[in-house]
């Protein structure tokens, strides 16, 4: 419950809507109330007139007593309809506020969660499998926003329904009243131990209904590789395995549900039952009227409503708490990257690594040591190594996705951190090895940098990424849809378009980490020709595999389990005959093969 706490801001923000909405539950259960009185006056009545209807039996007046008699019992049928009316207009009111307001505080939730993961570093989302953090903001959230609505308005509303239900009874006559109420706290035991059952029952058929959407989910994200080794007959097994589980659990759950109303029923029964016979009682001793009872039959079954929702409102608390438990966890971690305020807007570009050294916090894996370099405006440093030497690692930390373990890291001669994240990495144009490109237009997806969608600068920077054409080609050109629900591109195209959206945003600091893989030779050549105008007065970093895309850079980097073994310009390593003569050997009978 503790957990729960967290929400009371909003009850606070809200309290101008909350507060009526409480207002609204006491009159509407006041206006629920009486019909049951009028009902007593009505049957009393009755009871009344037909004794005096009989009375003037045979006289000219009894049929004057009859017209009286009918107009009272009209009266008082259209009071009961007008008091269900206004009980009615002030429910409508009560759900208008409070479940309003519910509905408010969940899109508060989500925006807050959703901002709060912008602001976390990489490490967190390593940790944390996507399929969580969709869960906490929509599933989690859901669940909250079912305590923070239908719980509290019902829970308010059983209260004040049963406060004013049971001070009726009794003052009407405390005996009938103690033994109407005998069945409801077992009727409350038996819908607790219910509902128990039904929850449990409904959270099992929740994993299994998780476990078919993943396998389902996988199967089809595979299908290539399941149709390549044939193995559909195979994955029609498991789903119908899987299947098969998902129903016995339904199954189970709908045995429960069956006796869950039959048995409130029975007991509800009972109540009215005692309700009839020990009024019936009460009357033969003339201590309350017939219409009495007719009333109390009215107040035990409005009891019915509080006594179910009482072990419905108990389970909605209980897992709002748990969601909101697991929402905290995540609201409660700060990340690690902090960035400063204010600060330097502009960058020249110069970057220095002294003597940096990182280990990547979850694995323990050291990918750094040591490693110095400096790279000026204008140059551009290349950096070439074997797979898992480290190069990606470098531009993660140069673009602060963690901090180093030891050693520094200057821009324009100040530590990193000292620096406004948000200036210092839009001033970054960072092509990443796994290109990532939004289900969207291609010319949004290049534009992504930009607060402004301009053509001009999407088409400049296409045409320097050797893409220009391509997209050209395309029916819609730049307004073709890519991604889910548009046109597959090749990697080659995804790559170029990549280093589009880098260029767009006219960096001071451009990053490739390995990005012309996809690209042919030749294409490779006209991007970096290209390429040569747009970095003039930038620092430059490319990582790559081959060595004809870093001939020309100022300097190279050769790194092998995360240290630089051989550094210097292409003419140099190769005169050295070391690792890096090695490469370019291999690779140019690659070639040639
Ligand atoms: N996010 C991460 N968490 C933990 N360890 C990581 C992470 N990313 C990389 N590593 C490890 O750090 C080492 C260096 O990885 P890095 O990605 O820098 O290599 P790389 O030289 O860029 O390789 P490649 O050429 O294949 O891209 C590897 O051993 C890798 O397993």
């Amino acid at each position: 419950m503790k957990h729960l706490a967290y929400l009371n801001k909003f009850f606070y923000k809200y309290r101008w809507r909350m507060i009526p909405g409480f207002i609204f539950v006491v009159v509407s259960n006041y206006f629920g109330i009486i019909p049951a009185q009028v009902i007593r006056i009505a049957f009393d009545l009755v009871k009344d007139n037909i004794a005096l209807f009989q009375l003037f039996d045979g006289f000219e007046r009894q049929s004057l007593i009859y017209e009286i008699f009918g107009h009272s019992l009209l009266l008082f049928g259209t009071l009961v309809l007008v008091l269900a009316l206004i009980r009615g207009l002030f429910l409508f009111l009560m759900r208008q506020t409070i479940i309003l307001t519910s509905r408010h505080i969940e899109y508060d939730l989500k925006n807050e969660i959703y901002d709060h993961y912008q602001q976390l570093d990489m490490a967190f989302f390593k940790r944390n499998n996507t399929g969580d953090l969709i869960n906490r903001v929509t599933e989690d959230v859901s669940r909250v926003r079912a305590y923070l609505g239908p719980a509290i308005m019902y829970s308010i509303n059983t209260v004040v329904l049963s406060i004013m239900v049971i001070s009726s009874m009794f003052t009407v006559n405390a005996k009938l009243a103690i033994y109407a109420l005998a069945p409801i706290p077992v009727l409350s035991a038996v819908i607790l131990f219910i509902n128990k059952l039904i929850n449990k029952r409904s959270e099992k058929i929740q994993e299994q209904l998780s476990a078919l959407s993943s396998f389902v989910q996988e199967t089809f994200s595979g299908i290539r590789v399941i149709k390549t080794y044939s193995r559909e007959q195979d994955k029609k097994n498991s789903f119908a395995k899987e299947s098969n589980d998902y129903k016995t659990v339904s199954l189970s759950l709908v045995k429960v549900q069956a006796v869950f109303f039959p048995l409130i029923l029975l007991l509800i029964g009972l109540s009215t039952i005692i309700t009839i016979y020990i009024g019936g009682i009460e009357v033969m001793r003339g201590s309350i009227s017939s219409g009495n009872i007719a009333e109390f039959i009215v107040y035990v079954n409005q009891l019915t409503f509080p006594a179910m929702s009482l072990a419905w409102v108990t389970s909605l608390v209980q897992r709002a708490a748990a969601s909101q438990k697991r929402i905290n966890e995540f609201l409660d971690t700060s990340p690690r990257i902090k960035s400063q305020t204010g600060g330097k807007e502009e960058f020249r570009g110069d970057i220095e690594f002294r003597n940096v050294s990182f280990t990547y916090p979850d694995t323990g894996i050291t990918a750094l040591k040591e490693i110095s370099f400096k790279v000026n405006p204008g140059k551009i440093l290349a950096i070439i190594g074997k797979t898992g030497s480290g190069k990606s690692t470098i531009a993660r930390l140069l673009m602060r996705m963690y901090d180093t373990s030891s050693g520094t890291i200057l821009v324009d001669g100040i530590p990193i951190q000292d620096l406004n994240l948000n200036s210092y990495r839009s001033t970054i144009g960072f092509v990443p090895q796994d290109v990532f490109l939004f289900s969207d237009t291609i010319a949004k997806n290049v534009a992504f940098g930009l607060d402004q969608l301009d053509m001009a600068k999407v088409e400049e920077a296409t045409k320097k990424a050797a893409v220009y054409d391509n997209i050209m080609e395309f029916e819609k050109g730049f307004e073709t849809a890519i991604g889910e629900r548009g046109i597959t591109l090749s990697g080659g195209q995804k790559q170029r378009v990549s280093i589009a959206r880098a260029i767009t945003i006219n960096p001071k600091i451009l990053i490739f980490d390995d990005c012309l893989s996809a690209v042919d030779t030749k294409t490779e050549e006209k991007i970096l020709q290209n390429l040569g105008t747009v970095m003039r007065d930038r620092s430059a970093i490319f990582i790559a595999h081959r060595v004809s895309t870093i001939k020309n850079a100022d300097h190279i980097l050769v790194m092998e389990n995360g240290q630089i073994i051989e550094e210097g310009k292409h003419t140099e390593l190769l005169a050295a005959k070391g690792s890096y003569f090695e490469l370019y050997e291999k690779q140019l009978l690659e070639e040639e093969v």
